[in-house]
């Protein structure tokens, strides 16, 4: 280590880190803007953004939902609101973003899957939905609605796409313009219902016409995103304008591992516990969250940067400032744990919590196989998705980079060098994230690639009330840091 070209770096990159969250918090105060201006017949008098006609999408296998959509189609367009009708498997995600106006028609297949065309579209809201960096602001700029086509026997799943679809769109920022209306074919009234929503929506968007934009208190604007209306129906289970699940280790794995109990061993100076740090409860929750859980403590999850690059579209800030190819990049933790309860971790505060390492401990070697062993399954799951070349793909097989970033703390990991040292053999860069809180393990840390420091707050009190470390020095750790 190079203690003076370390520090410069980790001064660099704490002013990075402080540069992100002051974007963060400007993009943030967006929330207060206000809505955006639209009209579908995209006149002059317009932003660019309006400009861009609405689209109409239809989750359709068996062709109902098309048909319905279809009908919808002709009606817009001969109330002089002309959209687009889109097949979902022909579009691409991340133009989400610039779009003023989605509408979609959606059923349901089994298990609550969406039909094979709308599969994507779904995953990558959902997936853009949980990831905390995608950001809760990503489709403010959209207004949208929803009708879902279903049968009510099948039970819990009766509609599942459609609700869901409603819940991401908004989690993304997104304004719900009409509340969420289900059609059940099984109850024969799906085309009753479906013209009901039709002329309610058509009312809405003439408004819109009529006023070019969109007013918080025109028809149903306003009212849909909590509320239910006569035949149509609000999403309840609460994934979004609901309270997030808070779960702690504490809470669910009884208290934290006591330091005088004796359980942790010394193995060639390193400790070993004999407690698995992941438990089922925490593997359950963040297997849900897509993380793919390594032996007892690790784990890796693909990155949306990675994906998006794999399809021909942009890299993350390490594709712009270094030229690191984002495809070709493993997102990974050998620590799922940390020292601190940061009110804004985005893994809904299911992470084990520790001042040292009281777990038992798995091989670096172990881990890094694994590792890229389910990498690269992930990536392999994205043949054949639009955009995916062969040659992008064989390439995002073989990952150069490794950002060891994904949660937790990866310097708390005992064999933190060996693992390091690992991908250095294997030709992987290494990109290492620490939260300040374990000076001593940087001391001890062999050069990486990178390191990054995390500088959540600028004052004691504001690291306190951010990081809630676990720490009592937690301050003279960070500053030394
Ligand atoms: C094999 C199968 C599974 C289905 N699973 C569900 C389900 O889980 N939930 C639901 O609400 N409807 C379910 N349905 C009902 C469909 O949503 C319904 O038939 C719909 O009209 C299909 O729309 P599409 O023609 O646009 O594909 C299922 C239908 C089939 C044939
Ligand atoms: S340090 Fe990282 S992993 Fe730990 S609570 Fe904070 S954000 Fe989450």
């Amino acid at each position: 280590m190079y203690p003076s070209s370390l520090s410069a770096r980790i001064t660099l990159l704490a002013l990075l880190s402080a540069s992100t969250f002051y974007f963060l918090y400007k993009s943030r105060r967006r929330k207060n803007l206000p809505l955006v201006s639209f009209n579908p017949n995209g006149d002059g008098s317009l932003d660019a953004l309006s400009r861009r006609r609405g689209k109409l999408f239809f989750i359709s296998q068996a062709g109902t939902s098309r048909a319905l959509a279809g009908r919808l189609f002709s009606r817009l367009a001969s109330n002089g609101l002309p959209f687009d009708l889109v097949d979902p498997q022909s579009y691409e995600p991340e133009d989400l973003s610039k779009e003023s106006l989605v509408l979609m028609v959606a059923s349901t297949w089994e298990d609550g899957k969406p039909p094979e065309n709308g599969r994507f579209l779904a995953n990558w809201l959902g997936e853009s939905a949980a990831d905390f960096r995608v950001g809760s602001l990503l489709l403010s700029r959209c207004k949208f609605a929803v009708f879902g086509i279903g049968s009510g026997a099948y039970g819990s799943h009766f509609n599942a796409v459609a609700k869901d679809l409603s819940v991401k769109m908004r989690a993304l920022g997104a304004g719900e313009i009409l509340p969420l209306s289900l059609g059940d074919v099984d109850k024969g009234d799906v085309d009753g219902i479906f013209d009901i929503w039709s002329e309610k929506l058509i009312a809405v968007l003439k408004g819109v016409e009529d006023s070019g934009v969109i007013l918080e208190n025109g028809v149903g604007i306003g009212e849909s995103e909590n509320e239910s209306d006569g035949g149509f129906e609000s999403d309840e289970d609460g994934e979004s304008g609901g309270e997030t699940v808070v779960v702690d280790l504490e809470d669910i794995a009884g208290k934290g591992p006591s330091r005088k109990s004796g359980a942790v061993a010394q193995i060639n100076g390193k400790a070993n516990g004999t407690r698995e740090m992941v438990t089922s409860v925490i593997r359950t929750s963040l297997e849900k969250q897509g993380y793919k859980i390594i032996g007892s403590h690790s784990g890796v999850k693909i990155c949306r940067w990675t994906k998006s690059q794999l399809r021909g579209r942009g890299g993350c800030y390490k594709h712009s400032f270094y030229g690191i190819e984002s495809h070709r990049c493993m997102e990974a933790t050998p620590s799922l744990a940390c020292a601190n309860k940061c009110v804004f971790c985005w893994r809904h505060h299911t992470n084990p919590v520790g001042k040292s390492w009281q777990w038992k401990m798995d091989d670096p070697l172990q881990i890094v196989d694994t590792a890229i062993e389910l990498h690269t399954k992930m990536i392999k799951q994205m043949k054949g998705v639009p955009g995916v070349t062969q040659e992008r793909l064989s390439e995002g097989l073989s990952p150069r980079h490794c950002a060891l970033s994904l949660v937790g703390e990866p310097i708390m990991y005992p064999e933190i060098n060996a693992l390091v040292d690992e991908l250095h053999r294997r030709h992987i860069s290494t990109f290492l994230v620490t939260n300040a809180q374990f000076p001593e393990k940087i001391k001890m840390l062999k050069p990486v690639t990178q390191l990054y420091v995390s500088v959540d707050a600028s004052t004691k009190e504001s690291l306190k009330a951010i990081d809630r470390p676990l720490f009592g020095d937690f301050w003279e750790r960070f500053i030394w840091c």
